[in-house]
């Protein structure tokens, strides 16, 4: 397989959820034999040189196989206070070094690395204005598959400084530019023993 980086791109996946629909930790539990945080850092690998996961308990995953996967520990207010991915966002971007950054959620079990490839190769003709490039649906945007601009990171401190939590809300405010999903599978978002039973 060739695999493809590149070298203006880092990984983020957000690994500090409460999981409470799932009831156990989801990005511990195996899909396909393979642990769901281990299934997307490997995709994430396929992507980009540097992977980090955000996660306030790294302990908690030091026995997962995640090559060339860094953590970036999470600070909170106390150990059982969960802020949220947009907070979770935050903290990773404010580590990485790179002009564009790839954020994927950890419960993302259908991910296809060509399309994130094909994605990232299109990042040079991004508007400049843009803050990001993220899929569209009829809900709003998908906030946890796509690319955002470091740059974004003082807009972003912004927002959740004066309270902000809500990735909608905080897109709203921003050009965004629109990608487009080839297969809509892709994105499906694994939250309960339900959605675990349809991928078996
Ligand atoms: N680092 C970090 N990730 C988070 C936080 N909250 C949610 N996430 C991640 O964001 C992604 C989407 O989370 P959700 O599926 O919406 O929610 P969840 O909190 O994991 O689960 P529920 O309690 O069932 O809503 C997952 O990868 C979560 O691990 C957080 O506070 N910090
Ligand atoms: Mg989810």
């Amino acid at each position: 397989m060739s695999i493809k980086h590149n070298q203006s791109l880092s990984s983020l996946i957000l690994a500090g959820g409460k999981s409470s629909r799932m009831g156990e930790d989801k990005a511990l539990i195996s899909v396909g034999g393979m642990p769901l945080l281990q299934l997307v850092c490997s995709v994430a690998s396929s992507c980009t040189d540097n992977v980090y996961v955000v996660t306030p308990w790294p302990e908690r995953y030091e026995q997962l196989v995640l090559p060339r996967c860094q953590f970036i520990r999470e600070l909170r207010l106390s150990p059982s206070s969960s802020h949220g991915p947009l907070v979770g966002f935050a903290q990773g971007l404010a580590q990485v070094q790179t002009d564009w950054v790839l954020l994927l959620a950890c419960d993302l079990p259908r991910l296809r690395v060509e399309v994130l490839q094909g994605w990232a190769s299109e990042l040079n003709s991004v508007p400049d204005e843009a803050i990001a490039t993220l899929v569209h649906n009829t809900k709003g945007w998908e906030p946890l598959c796509g690319f955002y601009r470091r740059r974004c990171l003082p807009q972003l401190l912004d927002f959740v400084n004066q309270g902000g939590r809500s990735f909608q809300q905080w897109l709203n405010q921003h050009p965004i530019q629109v990608l487009s999903l080839p297969a809509s599978e892709m994105l499906f978002n694994c939250n309960t023993p339900e959605d675990l039973a349809l991928l078996k």
